[in-house]
């Protein structure tokens, strides 16, 4: 019996990726992804359901509508346009009749002929069209990331101008069979985590290249923490498989060590074996891309307003001031006035990614923009003002907030412990750590110790855990994942601790594990909520009653037993009967205030309450906390 993945199926029988999941949710067949395989029993059910759901369910016969898209052909795949049954018309229920669950009454709305058998998909207030992916690409140094980008352009950007030459913008849209597929072609992380740090998200998805004749690397796990972090799905990319020594087996089972399991072994990574250099693979890698952003169900409004970042800003000789903007939302006008950071300009020019000018640009374009007077960074983020003074309006605000935060930071710039960082106690946190250390071998333990520390009030996630020196990488990885880096016998140069400094991260150096360890614990004790007892401390007798002006009575008495303290907890007693408790605000020898008193001794006890009484017994007892198993 042969099985057949799922967007097989889905294409083969005209269905999208999203129904055939439904159908599969409603038979209760697990699966992982679209790209998880079915057994053949299970394909001749969907192909009934599928045939008896008829017009219904079928998604490709209608024709695509490119709602303000600039480029019809950069259009999503018709699948995407589902046909909406008729709405069900629903009678509000008054809150009394409310219905109560599997009882229906009489206000429950009941499906009219006009409704469709199957439930209807809720479909979004306002239909919002779907918008391209945008992929990041990140591994290691050497692993194909240029070369794999370099394939991806020459084989599906359209044939540039005559003349014309194509100008590095930091992104391209590649065409598909399935649409239009954006990559930032920045390679490396550092423009991703650049963006990232300055708190926007650009990339939809992020492809890791491994090269199969190396594996794993240094950088290849940090680009994992990096897409982990932005919570951007991930494909992973086994380049330069065509090498004689690649070794595709020995990657994935490699990623299983990060707990990263490929689909084939069970898991829901996608794998896709690639060469950059005969091409093997990559119309896979792209049809993958397609399929995870079709799950995805990225949508954008090229109606709505604009949001964009800058992707990479520069200045030409010539032209000036250039800025590469992906449109996020909304549609970009030549003649808009833009804001980014405390500064703006107006549009007076603005290409496409193949050097070729337009006019608009809506959302997944990256466009580059001539009309800053400033050079933008990498990740700021954009948005358009109505008019030069409204954009003036955003920017003196802007300046107010900078101030205001810069203030507050000079004020909380005293040295935060590790106590701060894990927050008030009681409270489930997660802290996220990212681990440096001199050798393998202590990175190993410090794991394996943080690991066994987790309790269920304090989750543990090291995002990243690397043998040498902390970098500009981790702390921007940190700054964007709040998280705190620590350091076991590495230290961080001097720019990564003034990096540090400037984005308010966190790094702690260690030179004694026990030390760090001994931390750790008393940070994960100290946010477990702490039990309190009353422990019994003593009892002194009221020998007299002393007037005073200010305190009011104060009872002059003898210490029986044990010791009393101030704030301790008291209880009067008269006879048998207890006539006050309350608290022992003060408490004196002679003229001094002393914190402790003890048996033998006399002493003058303030209670706070003025009908205390010769002869009275006062019992002092305090809270202590408790040591949990
Ligand atoms: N045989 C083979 N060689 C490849 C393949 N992909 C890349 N290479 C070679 O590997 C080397 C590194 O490729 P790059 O594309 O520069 O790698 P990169 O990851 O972009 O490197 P950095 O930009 O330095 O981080 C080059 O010599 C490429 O020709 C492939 O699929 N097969």
């Amino acid at each position: 019996m042969s099985k057949v993945r799922i967007y097989t199926l889905a294409k083969e029988l005209g269905v999208d990726n999203h129904k055939m999941l439904e159908i599969l949710d409603g038979l209760g067949v697990a699966y992982k992804s679209v790209s998880s395989t079915i057994e053949e029993d299970t394909v001749e059910l969907i192909k009934q359901i599928v045939a008896e759901e008829g017009a219904s369910v079928t998604g490709g016969e209608v024709a695509e509508t490119p709602a303000a898209a600039p480029d019809p052909a950069a259009v999503a795949p018709a699948a995407e346009q589902r046909e909406k049954p008729a709405p069900v018309p629903v009678v509000e229920p008054a809150p009394s009749q409310m219905p109560i669950e599997g009882q229906p009454t009489e206000a429950e709305p009941v499906p009219t002929e006009a409704a469709p058998a199957a439930p209807a998909p809720a479909a979004p207030a306002k239909e919002i069209p779907h918008r391209a992916p945008v992929v990041t690409i990140m591994g290691h140094v050497d692993h194909g990331k240029t070369s794999l980008l370099d394939y991806i352009r020459h084989t599906r950007v359209a044939a540039k101008e005559a003349g014309g030459i194509t100008q590095h913008v930091g992104a391209f849209e590649a065409k598909t069979s399935k649409g239009k597929i954006v990559f930032i072609d920045t390679p490396g992380h550092e423009a991703f985590t650049t963006i990232r740090a300055r708190g926007a998200n650009v990339a939809d998805i992020a492809i890791i290249v491994i090269a199969a004749d190396d594996s794993l690397m240094p950088q290849t796990r940090e680009a994992i923490a990096h897409a982990q972090a932005a919570k951007v799905p991930m494909i992973v990319a086994i380049n330069k498989v065509d090498l004689p020594q690649a070794d595709p087996e020995k990657v994935k089972t490699d990623l299983t060590q990060l707990n990263l399991v490929p689909e084939e072994y069970g898991g829901d990574l996608i794998v896709v074996p690639v060469s950059a250099k005969t091409g093997e693979g990559v119309e896979d890698l792209l049809e993958y891309i397609s399929l995870t952003a079709e799950l995805e169900d990225l949508r954008a409004d090229p109606k709505g307003n604009f949001g964009g970042v800058i992707i990479e800003g520069k200045v030409d000789k010539q032209a000036g001031v250039l800025a590469t903007v992906m449109v996020q939302e909304g549609t970009l006008h030549v003649g808009d006035f833009l804001v980014v950071g405390e500064n703006y300009g107006k549009i007076k020019a603005m290409t496409d990614s193949n050097g070729g000018r337009i006019k608009e640009a809506g959302p997944s374009t990256p466009v580059q923009i001539l009309g800053f007077s400033e050079v933008p960074s990498s990740g700021e983020k954009v948005q358009s003002a109505k008019n030069e003074h409204a954009a003036r309006e955003v920017i003196a605000q802007r300046v107010d907030v900078r101030r205001d935060e810069e203030d507050a930071r000079e004020r909380r710039k005293a040295q935060r412990s590790l106590e701060d960082i894990l927050g008030p106690i009681g409270e489930v946190r997660t802290v996220n750590l990212i681990l440096r250390a001199d050798t393998q071998g202590s990175v190993e333990a410090i794991q394996g110790i943080l690991a066994r520390k987790e309790s269920e009030e304090v989750k543990i996630n090291v995002m990243l855990a690397g043998i040498g020196a902390p970098t500009e990488g981790d702390v921007l990885l940190a700054s964007t994942a709040e998280a705190t880096i620590l350091c076991f016998s590495v230290t961080p140069s001097g720019a990564v601790t003034k990096m540090a400094e400037s984005k308010g991260v966190d790094i702690k150096s260690y030179r004694i594990i026990y030390e760090m360890i001994d931390e750790v614990d008393r940070l994960i004790k100290g946010n477990i909520e702490p039990v309190f007892e009353e422990q019994y401390l003593g009892r002194a007798e009221v020998r007299m009653v002393i007037r005073h002006p200010k305190s009011g009575n104060i009872a002059g008495s003898y210490v029986t037993d044990g010791s009393l303290k101030r704030n301790a907890k008291a209880v009067v007693t008269r006879g048998k009967q207890v006539v006050y408790e309350g608290t022992i605000i003060g408490l004196k020898r002679f003229k001094d205030d002393v914190r402790e008193v003890q048996q033998g001794y006399e002493c003058g006890i303030n209670l706070d309450w003025n009908d205390v009484m010769e002869g009275d017994i006062i019992e002092a007892s305090e809270m202590v906390e408790v040591e949990q198993a």
